[in-house]
């Protein structure tokens, strides 16, 4: 191979051009971002004071294959001794809590929370436990994740918890987002066991394969839940970015958008503002409706479906109110959209990451996340809404479910356009489509990013591993 072109330099593309380099099979990899900076959505704002907000993600989980993955490459990357482990012990792994009826409920957790009738539930979850192994598997090949949950475990835990639990993830809603794309696990343990609670037990089928290094190793013996970095998880799109650069056979280009693509048997042409590069390869880890934008009118079946994959917009108000504020302690709590639409969830981040706190005097930090699927209906159009509104309703969120009347010493909106894809119904035939005609047409063209596999953060480097590993034909 001989040049391959990233498009989009996320923590995908940027993921992408990391396990090219490691191959020797590629002579040169030009990664294309248009703004001014690598990473996407892994966005820290460090202050001089020591504070360090998130207006991105803020943890990883180290669990499964693709957990063990991202710690192989953040060793490999240097940072190990940047890691901030959060332990299965700790109370922001214990307790997460649902606002219901204008109150905070605590979720069950543990044997006793599953025994109990623990408010806003009005029955023990091991009943709905029990009675999910006698419900008949479905025969239909996908469905929504609130038919699926009401259909084995009951209409009540479908319409608060798993509702809130799509808000917390997807930003989304559970009515219209796929069980098979969103919840693999949850699909695969009834199709395989007949049961979520027999696939919990038994295992719902074999995982990928990926050797845990000495970091992995160490996040299993201390009990890891989550990590993220002394500076914040944009560290680790700046600890590649810095990789990359050591590179001879890498280009970095930023404030360099892709205008349009065009394909012929020499190769593809992308074309840029003020000229155009070619390459043997793209790997695409732009968002799908980008992609669609730039591809080539050739690719009209593609780019009708990657038109199809669309994104929610959610706006982020990180607050820091000055002294210990909080009510309860814990990760977080979610809002059902019954409760109400527009506010999804605060996050406590200074219970899980106190080493982000300012480092004189004490401090709180919290995070506000609104709109997501809701968005429009809500706040109206985001080119309309203004940060004082956001902030306001921001500030009068944490007054009326946590009871804070101090005003923030600090905060920080950002209003993040369609920033998580959303995986409705169908979600897997319409990738399966897309890449049987890429294969079909012999498009030197391979899929990665948030948009197809997964929009965790582990999701996305797995997918971009995956995208290299099938281009050069081998392992890495
Ligand atoms: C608020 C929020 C909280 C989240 N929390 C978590 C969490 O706690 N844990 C977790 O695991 N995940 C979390 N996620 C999800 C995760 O952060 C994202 O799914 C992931 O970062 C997406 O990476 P990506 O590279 O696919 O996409 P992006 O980050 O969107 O990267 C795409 C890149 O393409 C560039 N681009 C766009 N158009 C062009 C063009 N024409 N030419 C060139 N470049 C272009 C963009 O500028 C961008 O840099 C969260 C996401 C958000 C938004
Ligand atoms: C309130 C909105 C959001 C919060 N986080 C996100 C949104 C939209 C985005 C997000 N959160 C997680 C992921 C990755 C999923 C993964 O598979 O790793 C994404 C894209 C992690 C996460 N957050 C919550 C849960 C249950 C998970 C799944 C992994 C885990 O169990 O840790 C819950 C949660 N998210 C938010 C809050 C306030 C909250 C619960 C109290 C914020």
């Amino acid at each position: 191979m001989r040049t391959v072109a990233v498009l989009g330099g996320g923590i995908g593309g940027l993921a992408a051009s990391y396990y090219l380099c490691k191959s020797p099979q590629v002579a040169k990899v030009i990664l294309l971002e248009s703004s001014n900076r690598f990473g996407g959505w892994l966005w820290s704002t460090r202050r001089s004071d020591g504070g360090v907000f998130e207006h991105g993600p803020r943890g990883i989980r180290p669990a499964g294959a693709v957990g063990r993955n991202t710690l192989n490459m953040v060793e490999d990357l240097g940072l190990s001794g940047e890691i901030l482990p959060v332990t299965y012990s700790h109370d922001a792994s214990k307790n997460r809590y649902l606002y219901v009826n204008k109150q905070l409920h605590k979720m069950p957790s543990g044997i006793s929370g599953l025994l109990r009738t623990v408010p806003p539930f009005s029955r023990p979850l091991l009943f709905s436990i029990a009675t999910e192994i006698f419900v008949k598997k479905s025969k239909e090949e996908d469905e929504s994740i609130h038919s699926f949950v009401s259909r084995r475990l009951g209409k009540e835990l479908a319409d608060i918890a798993v509702d809130s639990l799509c808000r917390g993830v997807f930003a989304g809603d559970c009515r219209k987002l796929s069980v098979r794309s969103c919840f693999p696990v949850l699909y695969n343990a009834e199709q395989r066991r007949g049961s979520l609670t027999l696939g919990m037990l038994l295992g719902s089928g074999p995982s990928q394969v990926v050797p845990p290094g000495p970091l992995s190793q160490r996040s299993v013996k201390e009990s890891w839940a989550q990590w993220s970095l002394r500076r914040g998880l944009e560290e680790l799109p700046e600890s590649i970015t810095d990789f990359l650069q050591r590179s001879r056979r890498v280009q970095l280009h930023r404030e360099t958008p892709i205008k349009c693509i065009s394909y012929s048997a020499s190769g593809w042409t992308i074309h840029l503002e003020d000229g155009t590069i070619t390459a043997d390869h793209i790997i695409s880890a732009l968002p799908a409706k980008v992609l669609s934008s730039v591809l080539p009118s050739s690719c009209q079946p593609l780019i009708q479906k990657l038109q199809d994959i669309s994104c929610v917009t959610v706006a982020v108000v990180n607050l820091q109110y000055e002294g210990s504020v909080l009510p309860v302690t814990g990760f977080g709590h979610l809002v059902p959209s019954s409760e109400d639409q527009g506010l999804l969830g605060v996050v406590y981040d200074s219970v899980p990451f106190p080493q982000h706190n300012r480092s004189e005097g004490l401090t709180t930090r919290l995070t506000v996340m609104m709109g997501g699927a809701w968005f429009q209906e809500v706040f109206g159009s985001p080119d309309a809404v203004t940060e004082e509104q956001l902030l306001e309703r921001a500030t009068e969120a944490v007054r009326l479910h946590l009871g804070v009347t101090s005003a923030p010493s600090w905060s920080w909106v950002a209003l993040h356009k369609d920033c998580i894809p959303q995986y409705y119904e169908g979600h897997f035939r319409r990738v399966e489509s897309m890449r049987s005609f890429i294969k079909n047409n012999s498009l030197p063209l391979s899929l990665t990013g948030s948009s197809y596999d997964g929009v965790a953060v582990n999701d996305v480097i797995y997918s971009a591993r995956t995208a290299v590993e099938e281009l050069l034909g081998n392992g890495i």
